[in-house]
């Protein structure tokens, strides 16, 4: 049984991630589906409202996937009395003001990450989430991922022993876009317009760490810009103003406070030689693991084989062959959907979302620590946030 339905404004539709994760991949399936299940048996429909700045390319969207509303209106439909959600994927330096405007009209939010550009605006939307009592919750997409989650179970299941190093590899090649179009927006490649690598994923690489294996307390990293010349959508060059890597090394505080290591490499300009285009191994005392997108493989103790480096002699072991798959025992849906599923029975209930602001401030002041570490050539240990 359906008791109501939750309108939400969509801002930012027209990208790549609202289109195709947002609207396609979690409201539409859901609002198909007739709504979210909520604890008490009944479900909550969808109403999605989209918004963005080019009339014809929402409206075009909006005739395709059957939905009435639509404007380029942003201001008048956060402050609309009938809008319960607002949702937001617009280009990061759009997001602080329309998430602050959304909350101070008591809407719950929604949001793409890096919530904001700074940190000190990323703790002034959470401490207006705390003001206004809303429901916010932001996309930590990278925890539902069906990989992450057999990861996850891993440690909870005390499989690693003592958990000692965590390594992570990200990227792929990125067209320059002269030759062969650039699979991502330039925006991506211009610091003044909120790009780079180090902004763009150090917000995930907190949570996913926070996630796995315990808070991060300190980071060394070097970014760099390796491709200095791309060009656009249109054709033209522009100077890359941004970092295209960033080569990080985390210190994290594990669940009994003992000190793990984590090593991320993220590159735009590298090439892959690996299962998938994220992985991340986690070796512990008694087990380690190896968990992509997807899929995710483990070792124990007593599997381990002893190799003895002799670099003489061919490879002696098999060593891909020694890993066994960790099965998912459970049917994981879309992790966007899985998490906006989660977030609108949060906002139903009126009680806080667990992927939220100050979560998401915490991977601002990651990212921004990054950065801070590389052009000052030093380790920054992170401080405790407080509202
Ligand atoms: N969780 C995840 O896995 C990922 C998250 N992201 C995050 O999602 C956000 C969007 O990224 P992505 O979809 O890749 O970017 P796109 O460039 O594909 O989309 C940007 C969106 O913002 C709108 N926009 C851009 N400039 C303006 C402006 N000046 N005024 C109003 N609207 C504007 C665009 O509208 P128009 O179409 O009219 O240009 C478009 O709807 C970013 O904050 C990014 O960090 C990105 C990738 C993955
Ligand atoms: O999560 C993500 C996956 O990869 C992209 C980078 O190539 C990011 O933009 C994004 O935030």
């Amino acid at each position: 049984m359906t008791t109501r339905t939750l309108r939400i404004a969509m801002n930012g539709i027209t990208g790549r991630m609202g289109y195709r994760q947002h609207l396609l991949r979690s409201i539409l399936p859901i609002r198909e589906a007739g709504g979210v299940l909520l604890e008490d048996g009944t479900k909550v429909q969808v109403e999605p409202i989209l918004v963005g700045r080019r009339a014809d390319a929402v409206r075009e969207i909006a005739e395709k996937h059957d939905i009435a509303e639509w404007t380029t209106d942003q201001d008048a439909v956060i402050d609309a009395d009938d809008i319960d959600v607002y949702f937001d994927s617009q280009v990061t330096s759009r997001r602080y003001a329309a998430l602050t405007r959304a909350m101070r009209n008591g809407k719950h939010i929604f949001t793409e990450k890096p919530t904001a550009e700074t940190l000190e605006e990323a703790i002034q939307l959470a401490r207006l989430r705390t003001e206004t009592g809303v429901t916010a919750g932001v996309v930590h997409d990278k925890l539902y991922l069906p990989g992450l989650v057999k990861l996850r179970r891993l440690v909870d299941e005390g499989f690693f022993g003592r958990i000692l190093s965590l390594r992570g590899e990200f990227g792929y090649w990125v067209f320059e876009g002269d030759h062969q179009s650039a699979q991502r927006p330039s925006w991506n490649y211009r610091k003044e317009d909120g790009g780079g690598m180090t902004t763009d994923m150090f917000c995930h690489w907190n949570y996913v760490l926070e996630g796995i294996l315990g808070s991060v307390k300190s980071v060394v990293a070097r970014t760099a810009t390796h491709i200095p010349t791309r060009w656009d959508e249109r054709g033209e060059a522009y100077d890359a103003t941004a970092d295209d890597a960033a080569y990080g090394i985390f210190e994290i505080a594990g669940p009994n406070g003992e000190e793990i290591i984590a090593q991320i490499n993220s590159s735009w300009a590298v090439r892959v030689y690996r299962d998938e285009l994220v992985e991340f191994q986690v070796d512990g005392t008694h087990g380690s693991a190896v968990a992509g997108l997807r899929k995710c493989v483990a070792q124990q103790r007593a599997h381990t084989p002893k190799p003895v480096w002799n670099p003489d002699l061919p490879v002696t072991e098999p060593f891909r062959d020694q890993w066994l798959e960790v099965p998912a025992n459970d049917d994981l849906d879309n992790g966007f959907k899985l998490q906006w599923e989660e977030f609108l029975r949060d906002a139903v209930a009126g009680r806080e979302h667990r992927y939220d602001l100050l979560s998401a401030a915490r991977g601002v002041q990651l990212a921004e620590a990054g950065l801070a570490s590389s052009a000052e050539g030093r380790r920054i240990e992170l401080s405790p946030i407080t509202l």
